[in-house]
């Protein structure tokens, strides 16, 4: 099998508190769609899934009556998007999110915050926790509004379940949602057959549940979807942004970019892409796709602020695609999609990264900046998890984002050095057993997988 390089030092890096593996998948499994394949897929195999499945839908006020007035609503008969106002932020507890609703509420958007914090379950449940101390929802929003006067809105769900995210939408009238709210492990998704099913159930039904309520609830409202870079695989030749032109038996079209997803998580993210692109063309939906690479990074103008404010904090996890952006950039390339909406009708496709590394140069700049800060770092090969082809071409275009003005923050030794100097801080909170990959790709099987303590 291939090899694939990996870094460690003496502090053994984690890339934070993803749930790599074992234990009950989540909470948040809606059985309501009562004439679902998916239901059947559940009931008949997923005794657990049903057991643990609590939907807990509350919607908490967090002192709305500061926050700026809603947006200037929505003008059906028209083409022109209205100025968006006031973003809904799906799966805004998470590492993109959280940054992504403080950056917006600081750019005088009104966000509320949708999010089952299933993550923070998968947490407990598996008894991990991020590098850096991550405050409650409740408590970071509190910061936040003392900090800056500003209202988060809270409303905490599953939106599978789709009369929580009804009511959600209902109350809130967003201009824009922004919908990070996925099972986003890879590894996750390929410890057994049950991970796989709620990622699959889970991802796909809650892009659907979005879509619809956009539909029913907020025609002109623009979904801002996080897909990623792992959706076209590595194919041998250029990746173009989401469509390319062929020219097959004399006749040309510009279809959209075929897709070779490697595991049963990125494979979610395209049947999102499928379902989105056909609602666009359907119903006249507005929708950005943005293909996100690998992001790292803990800090950003806003996190900075209180260490209550704090992301989780994120080095890089391993990925076939070689795109990388810094957290400062994910939160300023959504704040460019939204502010730059699509048409009615439109489904656009941006690829979000900024530079391209491979694992081994990757594992060369860790080494020198950790060795330039007196540690002992070691780089280690270890047996590859995933199946892939270890040496193949790759080159994604990335330029709309560009176009609308983004300005990278690119990957220095001084960034390198202050990501390596908080891992030097929270020292004592580094879990080595979490570091080497657990989960193979080609062992996944039927059998419920479980995890010692
Ligand atoms: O059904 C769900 C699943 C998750 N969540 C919430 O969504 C948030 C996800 O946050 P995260 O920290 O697990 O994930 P994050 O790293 O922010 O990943 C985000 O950014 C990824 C791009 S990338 O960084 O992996 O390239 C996207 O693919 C993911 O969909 C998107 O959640 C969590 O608060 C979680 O509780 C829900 O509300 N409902």
């Amino acid at each position: 099998m291939a090899n694939a390089a990996l870094v460690s030092c003496s502090l053994n890096l984690s890339s934070g508190s993803k749930p790599s593996s074992h234990l009950v998948p989540s909470a948040s499994v809606s059985l309501q769609i009562s004439r679902s394949p998916f239901r059947r897929i559940l009931l008949k195999g997923d005794k657990r899934l049903r057991k643990c499945r609590t939907v807990y839908a509350m919607a908490v006020s967090m002192g709305q009556e500061a926050g700026v007035q809603p947006g200037s609503g929505s003008d059906h008969s028209s083409n022109e998007a209205p100025t968006p106002k006031k973003v809904m932020v799906i799966g805004g507890d998470g590492y993109c999110g959280w940054a992504t609703s403080l950056h917006l509420s600081n750019k005088n958007y009104e966000v509320a915050v949708v999010d089952n914090l299933v993550r923070r379950s998968f947490d407990h449940q598996l008894g991990l926790d991020s590098l850096t101390p991550i405050a409650s929802i409740h408590n970071r929003i509190r910061r936040w509004k003392s900090l800056t006067g500003k209202d988060i809105g809270l409303y905490v769900g599953d939106i599978c379940d789709f009369e929580f995210l009804s009511e959600a939408f209902k109350s809130f009238e967003p201009d824009a949602v922004v919908h990070f709210g996925e099972q986003r492990s890879a590894p996750y998704s390929m410890i057994d057959r049950s991970r796989a099913v709620y990622t699959q159930y889970n991802n796909v039904i809650g892009t659907l549940n979005a879509l619809f309520a956009i539909k029913e609830f907020g025609e002109d409202c623009h979904l801002v979807k996080l897909g990623t870079m792992g959706e076209y695989g590595t194919p041998n030749i250029d990746i173009e942004e989401g469509f390319i032109t062929i020219t097959h038996n004399g006749r040309t079209d510009t279809l959209p970019y075929p897709k070779q997803a490697s595991s049963f998580y990125h494979l979610s993210k395209v049947h999102d892409s499928h379902n989105i692109a056909f609602t666009c063309k359907a119903w006249g939906i507005r929708a950005t796709d943005l293909n996100q690479g690998v992001v790292y990074g803990v800090k950003t103008e806003e996190t900075a602020m209180h260490e209550e404010l704090s992301s989780a904090y994120r080095l890089w996890k391993r990925r076939p695609d070689p795109g990388y952006l810094d957290i400062r950039d994910t939160v300023q390339c959504i704040e460019l999609a939204i502010a730059n909406p699509a048409e009615r009708g439109e489904f656009r496709v941006f690829n979000q990264f900024t530079e391209q590394f491979s694992v081994n140069e990757l594992a060369a700049l860790v080494t020198k900046a950790g060795k330039k800060l007196g540690l002992n770092v070691r780089t280690v090969y270890v047996p590859n998890p995933r199946v892939e082809a270890e040496e193949h071409y790759y080159n994604a275009k990335h330029m709309k984002l560009a176009e609308l003005g983004l300005e990278p923050h690119l990957l220095s030794d001084s960034l390198l050095d202050s990501l390596l100097n908080f891992a030097v801080q929270y020292r004592d909170r580094v879990d080595s057993r979490q570091i080497m990959p657990s989960v193979s790709w080609r062992k996944i099987g039927a059998k419920p997988k479980t995890v010692p303590a």
